[in-house]
């Protein structure tokens, strides 16, 4: 008896009700949905650390429930983690016509519920892991959309340019994740902005976020590379010269008047377009912000001509925040 596909419902993070596909033996309902790629696969880690206290073996147990119906506080993260990457596989799928990360339908893993209160998402070369958070910092972090399209672009950046996790290279690596996080966001369409982490930071906070892009220094991240990190901290700022390529993505598509330069904005969609495009086709291992600037203008030449607003904005873009 092979197992069929199903439609449950669940209870996300914030609380709010969501249809999901799952996979039904005969006798219980997993998070296994069958309709994206080779399928989209959520795991629990249990909060279990291992016997040396490192990290949890991935990818835990498969999610397992008994009635298709995901409503409890535990089942929540699953939910969330299950449901956004298929929102992210859609919006990869639909848009850019890849098919999963690695644009051949590899199936996609998640693990929930992974260490304890960690404050923490990531791909970790296989797949993604979400950290509960502590309650007061973080909730669980697969509630944030922008979060899960996040961690997915890792993988897709990993398949592709492969951006060493470094200085430039891995800042570049960042801001492409908080690009196609946001731009997910905004596919999705359910409260989108231009903020990351919004919806699973610090609960007892209104309006605050872990990073901006249209205001970097909003979380004092630098908006111009004359402001760069030049520390050895964070693989050497990977988080926070981000901002950087963050600012200048921001008004490639809204515009906007920065360092005495004004860019007109030439909206998401062709933001997106351009930047996939740099992505997989321009972009390698060790590009420098210079190089990032180069290999945009080159995409937006390809797709939309030499001379046009595109090309014109890309460069004022990356000339108000100081990289030539
Ligand atoms: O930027 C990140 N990882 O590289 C974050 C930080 C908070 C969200 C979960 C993980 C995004
Ligand atoms: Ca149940
Ligand atoms: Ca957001
Ligand atoms: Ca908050
Ligand atoms: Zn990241």
């Amino acid at each position: 008896h092979t197992a069929e596909d199903s439609i449950g419902t669940g209870v996300g993070v914030l609380g709010d009700q969501k249809t999901l596909n799952t996979s039904f033996d005969g006798s219980a309902y997993s998070l296994i949905d069958n309709t994206r790629g080779n399928g989209i696969f959520t795991y629990d880690a249990a909060n279990k650390i291992n016997e040396r206290n490192y990290f949890f073996r991935l990818p835990g147990s498969l999610w397992v429930d008994a009635d298709n119906e995901f409503t409890s506080s535990y089942d929540r993260a699953a939910v969330d983690a299950h449901y956004y990457a298929g929102v992210t596989y859609d919006f990869y799928k639909d848009v850019f016509g890849r098919d999963s990360f690695d644009d051949n339908g590899a199936p996609i893993k998640s693990t929930v519920h992974f260490g304890r209160n960690y404050n923490n998402a990531a791909w970790v070369g296989t797949q993604m892991i979400y950290g509960d958070g502590d309650g007061s910092n973080f909730v669980e972090l697969s509630g944030g959309l922008d979060v899960v399209g996040h961690e997915l672009t890792h993988a897709v950046t990993d398949y592709s340019a492969n951006l060493i996790y470094q200085d430039e290279s891995g800042a570049i690596n960042e801001s492409m994740s908080d690009v196609f996080g946001t731009l997910t966001e905004f596919h999705e369409g359910i409260n989108p902005d231009w903020d990351i982490g919004e919806d699973i930071y610090t609960p007892g906070v209104d309006n605050d976020a872990l990073r901006s892009m249209s205001d970097p220094t909003k979380y004092d991240d630098p908006d111009h590379y004359s402001d760069r990190y030049t520390g050895t901290l964070d693989s050497g700022g990977v988080h926070t010269n981000s901002g950087i390529p963050n600012k200048a993505a921001y008004l490639i598509s809204e515009g906007g008047a920065h360092s005495g330069i004004t860019v007109t904005g030439i909206g998401r969609d062709k933001l997106g377009q351009i930047y996939y495009r740099a992505l997989t086709q321009y972009l390698t291992e060790s590009s420098t912000f210079s190089q990032l600037r180069s290999s945009l203008i080159q995409s937006a030449t390809d797709l939309y001509g030499a001379n046009g607003p595109e090309v014109v904005d890309v460069t004022a873009a990356f000339d108000a925040v100081g990289v030539q």
